[in-house]
């Protein structure tokens, strides 16, 4: 699903509006027929108490609050309005609304006004205050009204956007801004870039998306370096597998991982890559390793390096058709000279780069040169900043992942709640599977081992990273039915990756 920018949603509205065609009433009703549903499905019986302000987001809770009155539900809507007049169509609404419920409805201009402790401590607080047309920071009366909101203990439903946020993402690098803290979300066709960033998602809670039915042909068109990765683009992807083939068929990848004290790395690796489907994998470990990763791995082949402890020397790569290397190794100078060296000998061989072969890039800079166009790498926000420095926010930190991919022609997978793959010409995809307990101890070597495996099977670099990392949060997703965050471990999300494929269909 693409995430426009701003002026391409207005467009859109413009766009859907002209073509359908529909009058901009009758979309802000199907849009708001389609909140209301949406909040009676989740809040069944419940009380509502709806914030709303003089733009067309406030327009929508008007129109929300008719059909839930409508439908006999309790209503309250505070209209908090300065002297800006309402927009058109919040004006339509408005008279509708006080046509069927007159006594709904107060309207606050002054900070103060609203008696908060009128409000239900059940009652479901909607914020319809500022859409997508927020041009400043909250200031006065409607700083006054979010602060006291955020304060209260009710949950917060925000219309589109919570007020206060901005869709351009860019402009919520301000500290200290006023924003509804809302526990649910429910956004217009599209969620918003600003959903994805820490530093600004953590306003938005739980986001859905309402097909309130713009043109689609339009979105079509429209050009967009944003996605968010959906289960039906997975399923396109997913290769199946034929009935006549056999291991030859499914690839050869090289897993370089563990080290004396750190072979938990090669085993959680291994284990992943052959349940992410590889025909043949062979696990290069150090000549101390060789008894754990056979008996603990005992469909890996392995490769055994002359060093006891230390991944030093490598086996004749032509054999292989991926190559995952890191997880668990250490910065020590014969591995570093055995990765370059290693870089300085791949062919045609997909790459994926994980934990110490990141740390050594960010320790060994002129080592990025060396390192293939399309490599996967797979930094955690730590090792990234150790790769391009510390950002001054998430705009930044968005702009240096593309910079850094862009330079390097290497694809990234940014690890994070929501994991971003961009590829070499900057374009990136928001993954929204996975949840806390996946931050856990070899957790990203699974990640890599699952990346490595679909490399091998022949899907492309951008195809096992996005396929990749939707596999590991859904495996992790499952494993929550049956673990609890904190008790989640690496082994339970690679032991739900069958019922993730299933899923997945
Ligand atoms: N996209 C779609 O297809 C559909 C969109 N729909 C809905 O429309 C919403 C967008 O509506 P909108 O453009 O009227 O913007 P909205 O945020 O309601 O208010 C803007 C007003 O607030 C003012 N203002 C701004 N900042 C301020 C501040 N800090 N403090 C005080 N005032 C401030 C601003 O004034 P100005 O910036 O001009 O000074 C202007 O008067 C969208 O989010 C969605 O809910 C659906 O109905 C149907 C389909
Ligand atoms: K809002």
């Amino acid at each position: 699903m693409k995430i426009l920018a701003p002026q391409q949603i207005r467009d859109l509205d413009q766009y859907t509006i002209q073509h359908e065609p529909i009058s901009s009433i009758d979309l802000m009703e199907r849009a708001a027929q389609h909140v209301a549903s949406e909040l009676m499905e989740k809040f069944y019986n419940k009380r509502f108490c709806i914030f709303v302000g003089t733009g067309n987001n406030g327009g929508d809770g008007l129109a929300v609050a008719r059909v839930l009155d409508d439908f006999a539900y309790t209503v309250k809507v505070i209209l908090v309005k300065t002297s800006v007049k309402l927009s058109a169509d919040a004006s339509i609404n408005l008279d509708r609304l006080l046509k069927t419920n007159p006594t709904c409805l107060s309207t606050v201009k002054k900070i103060g006004e609203v008696d908060f402790g009128q409000i239900k401590k059940d009652a479901i607080i909607v914020d319809a205050l500022f859409g997508s047309g927020l041009s400043r920071p909250l200031e006065g009366l409607y700083k006054s009204v979010v602060d006291a909101i955020n304060e209260l203990p009710n949950k917060v439903v925000s219309i589109d956007i919570p007020s206060g946020l901005f869709a351009e993402y860019d402009k919520n690098s301000a500290q200290g801004n006023s924003i509804i803290r809302a526990h649910t979300t429910l956004s217009f066709q599209m969620p918003k870039l600003s959903f994805f960033m820490p530093e600004s998602g953590c306003h938005v809670g739980q986001w859905h998306v309402l097909d309130i039915g713009l043109a689609r042909n339009f979105i079509r068109e429209q050009p967009c370096s944003h996605y968010v990765v959906s289960k039906k683009q997975i399923k396109k992807l997913r290769k199946k597998r034929p009935l006549h083939s056999h291991k030859g068929n499914y690839g050869h990848a090289l897993l370089i991982a563990g080290s004396y004290g750190k072979m938990g790395a090669s085993i959680i690796a291994s284990k992943a890559c052959l349940r992410s489907g590889v025909g043949l994998l062979t696990a290069h470990v150090p000549h101390w390793g060789y008894g754990i990763i056979q008996s603990a791995v005992p469909e890996a082949m392995t490769s055994i390096d002359r060093s006891d402890m230390f991944f030093t020397e490598f086996p004749d790569l032509n054999t292989f058709s991926a190559i995952g290397i890191g997880p668990g190794l250490n910065k020590k100078r014969n591995t570093v000279l055995a990765f370059e060296t290693m870089l300085d000998n791949m062919n045609s061989q997909a790459l994926v780069i994980d934990a110490d072969g990141l740390n050594i890039l960010s320790e060994n800079k002129h080592l990025l040169g060396k390192v293939p166009e399309n490599a996967i790498l797979t930094p955690h926000p730590k090792e990234f900043e150790r790769l391009v420095g510390v950002w001054n926010n998430d705009m930044d930190k968005l702009s240096r992942l593309k910079k850094f991919c862009q330079q390097y022609q290497v694809f990234t997978v940014l690890k994070g709640a929501y994991t971003v793959t961009c590829t070499p010409n900057g374009t990136c995809y928001f993954n929204t599977t996975g949840n806390p307990g996946m931050a856990t101890a070899g957790s990203g070597d699974a990640l890599t081992g699952i990346i490595t495996g679909l490399l091998a099977q022949n899907y492309s670099p951008e195809e096992a990273a996005v396929v990749g990392v939707y596999l590991h949060g859904k495996a992790g997703d499952l494993a929550l039915k049956k673990e609890s965050t904190e008790s989640m471990t690496a082994l339970d999300i690679i032991s739900c990756l069958g019922a993730a494929f299933k899923k997945i269909g």
